[in-house]
């Protein structure tokens, strides 16, 4: 995340310094179009839409050429004035075609004539424009300096891509001498102006300075002695010179010639500032770059100490995980341990309590009228029970695990039973069985009086089923897979109670030594959903 901001804020960066770039070198041209032809509606800084718009009928470029090459473009088509027709785009086209055919012709960077045709414009086009005007600049202040059409070196952005640039021949090469060192002679006449004549006033000079140098020599001549002739030509003439330029007719002379001189000061210096600017640009970008690489230097360290910080971090994370592990597994393997013992401890419990439990449950009296059988009820489980009208000869004696009382509720008998539920469930196979004349209460507790349609009054199959479902859900390490059969015995026939077959629900049942249903006729119902 932090690598993205910085790679996003580097490129912002790079781009917003070519936009710069690219705008400082349209100023350039639009500075130096509009010294050559005067102001032509373009402001300081243009945009590059009102570059391109102020260039497109190529009148200001040919004026240009022409003040620097004169008649290079012959024939110029100029803004039609108001009254008269305007100028059609072929006729400007034509002036665009004159003007690179003239480009070419002085070996230049050149452009292509419908980059400036274009509504979308894009940066390389503009681009392009512009170096090829700012080469115009560099010729012609090249030819100011050496006063010759010699080849120019243009001025080219750093930033700008390198096909932006169109360099039209190798021959395009340096001048044997650099401008800051030039002594132009020829631009300045007796009182120090410039002047644009440069060629004649040239030849002006070393004619003056010739015929100052034979005056000197004639008039020196007398006054020499041996020694003085003795001497080497060149001294000889430097020691009549030094005697003779102080003279005051020879000011203009010296002013001329020397370096301190206006004449040599005004050209060569502003050639010397446009340098100079243009070194600074580039030490500005420099420095700029390379405080980016300062700062990205530092983004490095500091991403690389961050790293190996995580990376201990993360060793350390995983030794303490490790360490945790190992702790929870052996706590789990004893708690295992711990939960297998306490089950064969429950289970020998249960066989101890006996294998087979009997409980009587007395049905309350269904008729106020009616007299009770039983006698008595004692607290070890048996049960004194006679016939009340014969009391004295029909007395019996029984003996229970357990006697519940006609007020037991249901939740109370499923209470003695339901330990043996969670032997179901640890492998042991349990019965419950019901039994008891017609009416003595059977279904009423095994399945509750309104047959589980009421949760209040469930009776032990249901309240069974729904404590193997919990004790299932709890027991995540086995799966336990839970079935059901109902079937009636009456009358020597045994109906399969959950049959949707009504008419196949009958069958005779086969009595094994287990005293089991024969399972192929009876209906399994797989139950994974509790009550
Ligand atoms: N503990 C009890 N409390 C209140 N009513 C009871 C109780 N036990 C049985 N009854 C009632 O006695 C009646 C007969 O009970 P039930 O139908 O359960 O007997 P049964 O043994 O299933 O009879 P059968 O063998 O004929 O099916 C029912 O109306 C039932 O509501």
């Amino acid at each position: 995340m932090a690598e993205a901001r910085r790679v996003s804020f580097r490129n912002g960066r790079f781009a917003s310094r070519k936009t710069e770039e690219a705008a400082w070198r349209r100023h350039q041209a639009a500075a130096w179009l509009e010294s050559m032809v005067g102001p032509f509606g373009l402001t300081h800084c243009p945009s590059e839409q009102e570059f391109v718009a102020a260039l497109r009928n190529g009148i200001v470029l040919c004026k240009a050429i022409n003040k620097i090459q004169p008649g290079v473009v012959p024939k110029v088509v100029a803004n039609a004035p108001c009254d008269s027709q305007p100028s059609t785009a072929f006729q400007y086209f034509e002036n665009i075609r004159n003007f690179l055919v003239a480009v070419q012709a002085l070996k230049l960077p050149s452009f292509e004539a419908s980059d400036l045709e274009k509504d979308n414009l894009d940066a390389g086009s503009v681009g392009k424009i512009a170096d090829c005007v700012n080469s115009l600049k560099s010729y012609q202040e090249r030819k100011k300096c050496s006063g010759t059409y010699g080849p120019v070196k243009y001025m080219k952005s750093p930033l700008a891509p390198r096909s932006a640039i169109h360099v039209q021949s190798e021959n395009v090469t340096l001048g044997s001498s650099t401008p800051q060192k030039c002594l132009d002679l020829t631009e300045i006449d007796a009182e120090g102006q410039s002047s644009q004549n440069v060629g004649p006033n040239m030849e002006e000079a070393i004619g003056k300075l010739q015929r100052i140098i034979l005056d000197c020599m004639i008039s020196c001549k007398e006054n020499l002695n041996q020694d003085a002739l003795k001497k080497d030509p060149v001294t000889l003439v430097g020691t009549i010179l030094s005697n003779q330029l102080e003279k005051e007719q020879f000011k203009p002379l010296l002013q001329l010639i020397s370096p301190e001189g206006a004449a040599t000061k005004n050209e060569p210096n502003q050639q010397i500032e446009c340098s100079n600017s243009q070194n600074e640009n580039r030490l500005r970008l420099l420095e700029a770059q390379e405080s980016e690489l300062l700062e990205l230097k530092t983004m490095f360290q500091e991403v690389k100490v961050d790293f190996r910080s995580l990376q201990t971090q993360f060793q350390d994370d995983i030794t303490e995980l490790g360490h945790n592990i190992q702790g929870i597994s052996k706590a789990a393997l004893g708690y295992n341990q711990a939960v297998k013992e306490n089950r064969n401890l429950y289970n020998m419990l249960q066989e101890v309590r006996g294998n087979i439990r009997v409980f009587c449950r007395i049905r309350p009296l269904m008729n106020s009228k009616s007299i009770s059988s039983i006698e008595h009820v004692g607290n070890d489980g048996s049960i004194m029970v006679c016939d009340p009208y014969k009391p004295q000869t029909t007395r019996k004696i029984f003996q229970f695990n357990q006697i519940f009382g006609p007020t037991t509720t249901q939740d109370e008998i499923y209470r003695e039973t339901q330990s043996l539920i969670r032997s179901v469930m640890d492998g042991y196979n349990v019965c419950i069985l019901a039994y008891g004349q017609t009416g003595s209460g059977k279904t009423h507790t095994m399945c509750g009086p309104s047959g589980g349609l009421s949760s209040n009054d469930l009776g032990i199959n249901y309240m069974a089923l729904n404590d193997l479902f919990t004790i299932s859900t709890s027991r995540e390490d086995v799966k336990y897979d839970i079935r059901v059969q109902m079937v009636e015995i009456y009358n020597e026939q045994v109906r399969d109670l959950l049959s949707e077959d009504t008419s196949s629900t009958k069958f005779r049942y086969k009595v094994f030594k287990q005293w089991s249903v024969q399972p192929s006729r009876c209906k399994d119902v797989p139950s994974s959903v509790p009550f």
